[in-house]
């Protein structure tokens, strides 16, 4: 097996050249023009082995592939189409080079989607050590662009905004579960698992909702990469603002209720992070009309209030409200 010490950093930089743009790799930055009124939009996301990836859930293949979709999940938060990324990986010299090509192919795959490249980015080597025991690293660095008036921000949201969500929630959640657990759940029909597990290892970042936006702007959101509850939370308070939200409109699909029960289906739903949709903020005449083109992508799940607490209302019991628990949600440390 071929593996990277063995290669070098040059032959490994030749061989991955063709995974990038044509033109802007090579020299020491990459330059390229933003587009005539437009604004560049900067986002960085890390994903780490045995943090966000594992040879247990996720084939490299599918590694690349999360790890542009969740910086071009990020451009798509802002509101901005991708003008392209930059890759710094950290790598075991143990890394076989059929691993990274795979990586690679699977950033291309994501990026070629999107109509966008990979513009530069740096190698270190990593060692495996008893402290630290990652033994890959994949920093990107997503370049976009987006129109002054179309940028899509946390701190806008207004009383009475209704809040929508593209997609569902949880799913990432229940496919990441079948992943960790496969003997768990052998019985499990075939098209339900693949449709989790794709979930997990493929999302696909929001990017084609934002055409679809731009009668509506300016619009207040982010996108859900630590889950549903953390998006309404960073929004209501970075916009200093509370929100009611409706149980039956987030209620888990049925594909997460075939694998676990009620109460954990909601928690994934809620908390479980890496579905890579949109929460959005917009007026109530605006939210309607972009749902009535969007049906069933886009969906009301509550709206914005004047008070701080944010309220989970089950309309079945409507007297048993109770406050979204902040101390659910993910949290690296
Ligand atoms: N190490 C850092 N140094 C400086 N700013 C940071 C750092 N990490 C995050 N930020 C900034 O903090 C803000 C929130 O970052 P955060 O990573 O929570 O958002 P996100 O990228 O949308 O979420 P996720 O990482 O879950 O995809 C962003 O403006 C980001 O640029
Ligand atoms: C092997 C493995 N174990 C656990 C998880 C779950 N996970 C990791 S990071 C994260 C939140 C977003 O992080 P960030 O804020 O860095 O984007 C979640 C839900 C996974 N994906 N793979
Ligand atoms: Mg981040
Ligand atoms: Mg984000
Ligand atoms: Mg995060």
């Amino acid at each position: 097996m071929e593996l990277i010490k063995d290669l070098g950093e040059h032959e490994l930089l030749r061989r991955l050249r063709k995974y990038c743009h044509p033109n802007l790799v090579g020299d020491d930055g990459a330059v390229f023009k933003v587009s005539e009124g437009m604004e560049l939009v900067v986002s960085s996301d890390m994903l780490v082995e045995n943090v966000h990836f594992s040879d247990r859930t996720t084939p490299p293949y599918m590694v690349g592939w999360r790890s542009v979709a969740a910086n071009l999940s990020d451009l798509a938060a802002m509101g901005a189409y991708p003008l392209g990324i930059t890759v710094a990986l950290s790598l075991s010299p143990q890394t076989p080079w059929d691993w990274l090509e795979s990586l690679y192919q699977g950033m291309k795959d994501c990026l070629d989607r999107f109509d966008t490249f990979i513009i530069g980015g740096d190698l270190t080597g990593g060692k495996v050590s008893a402290i630290t025991e990652w033994r890959c690293a994949i920093a990107i660095t997503a370049l976009g662009e987006v129109k002054a008036n179309q940028k899509i921000l946390r701190n806008t949201a207004q009383t009475g905004d209704v809040i929508v969500t593209t997609g569902n929630h949880g799913l990432s959640r229940a496919g990441l579960e079948i992943l960790l657990y496969p003997e768990k759940y052998q019985d499990l029909q075939e098209n339900i698992k693949q449709k989790l597990i794709l979930a997990h290892q493929k999302p696909q970042p929001r990017l084609d909702v934002i055409p679809r936006l731009h009668p509506y702007a300016p619009i207040t959101g982010m996108d859900s990469s630590d889950g549903l509850a953390d998006a309404i939370i960073q929004i209501c308070q970075q916009s200093n603002k509370g929100a009611r939200i409706y149980l039956d409109k987030i209620a888990p699909c049925a594909e997460i209720l075939h694998i676990t029960d009620d109460a954990t289906a909601l928690k994934w739903t809620l908390f479980g992070g890496e579905d890579f949709e949109l929460v959005l903020c917009l007026s109530p005449e605006k939210a309607e009309k972009l749902i009535k083109g969007d049906r069933p992508l886009i969906k009301r799940i509550g709206e914005i209030t004047e008070e701080k607490p944010i309220i989970l209302i089950d309309n079945s019991n409507p007297d048993s409200e109770v406050l979204l628990d902040s101390n659910e949600i993910f949290n690296h440390f």
